[in-house]
């Protein structure tokens, strides 16, 4: 799902919505956190943040919600509105009952490479992410932009791209 300049709205403001806050800014995303307490990591990042506890009515124009809060009670009924406005929906505490999940992300500029282990092991995927960046050159970035140009010109990739593709990609096998 493509969720820039889209409202996503993350209740909860510890760890856990620390880190959906971050992923979601990084995909482009307007970013809103819900949360009577707000750890510092999150007044720093650009999100509008809101100091109190989650209302019914918050998730009014909103895109993608995540409940992630340490009540169970608060992302009960975060979930609750979601599911009655049509809204995707992210549970932290109960993961099963959300509509997605979040994967692990390793970006070079345009390119992401979503690592999941489908709920089984969140470190896990966090660990193959981390063992996959090395294979993953910063050259990338500039190899999907040019792709994306020559693919707006309507023309072929030169052939310089392509020999920076195949060294690139013979990076990944060894
Ligand atoms: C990939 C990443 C993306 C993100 O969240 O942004 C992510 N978790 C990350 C980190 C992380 N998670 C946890 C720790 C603490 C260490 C530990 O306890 O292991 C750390 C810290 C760390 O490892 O760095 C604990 C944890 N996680 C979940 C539960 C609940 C449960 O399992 O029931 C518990 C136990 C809760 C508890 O009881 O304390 C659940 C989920 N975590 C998922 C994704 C989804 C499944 C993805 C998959 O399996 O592939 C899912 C289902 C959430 C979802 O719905 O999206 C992100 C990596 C960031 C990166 O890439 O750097
Ligand atoms: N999905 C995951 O990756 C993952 C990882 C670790 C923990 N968890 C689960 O996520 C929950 C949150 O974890 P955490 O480490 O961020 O917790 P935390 O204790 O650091 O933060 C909880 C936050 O919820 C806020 N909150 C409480 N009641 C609220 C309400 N009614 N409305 C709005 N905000 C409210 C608090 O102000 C606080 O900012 C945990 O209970 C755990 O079950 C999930």
């Amino acid at each position: 799902m493509d969720v820039s300049g889209r409202r996503c709205v993350v209740v909860g403001g510890g760890g856990v919505a620390a880190r959906k806050a971050r992923g979601l800014l990084e995909s482009g995303a307007r970013v809103v956190v819900i949360s009577p307490d707000v750890r510092p990591e999150i007044l720093e990042m650009d999100v509008e943040v809101h100091h109190r506890p989650y209302a019914p009515g918050d998730l009014a124009g909103a895109s993608l919600a995540f409940a992630a809060t340490d009540s169970r009670e608060a992302n009960a009924a975060v979930t609750r509105e979601a599911r009655e406005n049509g809204v995707p929906v992210n549970v932290a505490d109960r993961p099963a009952e959300g509509d997605f999940a979040l994967p692990s992300v390793l970006r070079r500029g345009g390119l992401q490479v979503a690592v999941s282990t489908g709920g089984a092991s969140p470190t896990l995927a966090r660990r193959v992410r981390d063992g996959l960046e090395a294979s993953f050159a910063p050259e990338w970035a500039g190899i999907v932009e040019r792709y994306g140009a020559a693919r707006r010109a309507g023309v072929a990739p030169d052939a310089e791209l392509e020999g920076e593709v195949v060294g690139c990609l013979s990076r990944l096998r060894a």
